[in-house]
């Protein structure tokens, strides 16, 4: 079996009383979306940020690579391959969408914020940024402010930035939100693509798009992953129906 990009093993995180993460182990292998789903408050934005590196767990591991990062913060998590993306975003939305993604491939390549002018002029860093502009269809858009991009634009801005640090993992959270149907379908083909650029673990409300895009699904609720497995598997487990999904929402 390939050895898995991302593993999370035994995590544990309680705020208080509340078990926000109980014993929380899963895996992200090459080329899969894994797709983590649970009702509100099931703790998936927390186990996200165990993650990412924003919060640290009571006990347990995550490794990248096989490399126990635990004790390693955001930016070193990012800096190892991990792209986070959506929920905390460092686009600067007075930059044209060339001009965010030529930073993000700067910053990608361990350049100083502080040498911008220069990155801006820079063929390569440019050409780098294109090739993951064009990859997200924005080519048309590069020299619009990022602020003025709508919603679905801005959401494949901050993928091409994501793809500008050649990650090893993406943890994706609610890519469709606030999405029409015509973007949600667009944004389910591009992620389909980018699996293949690096696996995903993908958080995300929308049914649809989890059950066409996801290899595996793992369950949250109250803290705990009740149950993991196929499209299939998921879709007819008596007891993911009854905690989460309902019996209208599978047919
Ligand atoms: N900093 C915190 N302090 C105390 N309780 C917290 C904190 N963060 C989250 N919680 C609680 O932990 C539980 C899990 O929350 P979390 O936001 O991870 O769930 P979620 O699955 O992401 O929910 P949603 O789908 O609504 O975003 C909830 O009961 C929440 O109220």
């Amino acid at each position: 079996m390939t050895d898995p990009v991302l593993e999370v093993r035994n995590l544990h995180l309680s705020f208080g009383a509340l078990k926000a993460t109980d014993d929380v182990s899963l895996t992200l292998c090459p080329g899969e979306i894994h797709a983590l789903i649970g009702p509100n408050g099931a703790g998936k934005s927390t186990l996200i940020g165990l993650i990412a590196g924003n919060l640290a767990p009571d006990a347990g591991q995550v490794l990248l690579n096989g490399r126990d990062v635990t004790a390693q913060d955001v930016a070193a998590r990012a800096q190892a391959g991990l792209a986070r993306s959506f929920q905390v975003s460092a686009v600067a939305p007075g930059l044209s969408v060339l001009q965010n993604v030529a930073l993000a491939v700067q910053g990608a390549r361990g350049g100083s914020f502080r040498l911008f002018r220069r990155a801006l002029s820079d063929r390569a860093l440019t050409g780098a940024a294109m090739t993951q502009i064009d990859r997200v269809g924005l080519t048309a858009r590069r020299t619009v402010p990022a602020g003025d991009l709508a919603h679905g634009e801005r959401r494949r801005l901050e993928l091409a930035m994501a793809l500008a640090q050649a990650p090893r993992a993406f943890v994706l959270d609610e890519p469709m939100a606030g999405m029409g149907p015509d973007g949600a379908r667009e944004m389910t083909t591009l992620l389909d693509e980018l699996r293949h650029e690096a696996p995903i673990l993908l958080v995300e409300h929308d049914m649809d798009a989890v059950f066409r895009l996801a290899d595996r699904i793992s369950v949250l609720v109250s803290g705990r992953i009740i149950a993991s497995g196929t499209v299939a598997q998921i879709r007819a487990n008596p007891e993911v129906q009854t905690a989460y999904l309902g019996e209208e929402r599978l047919e």
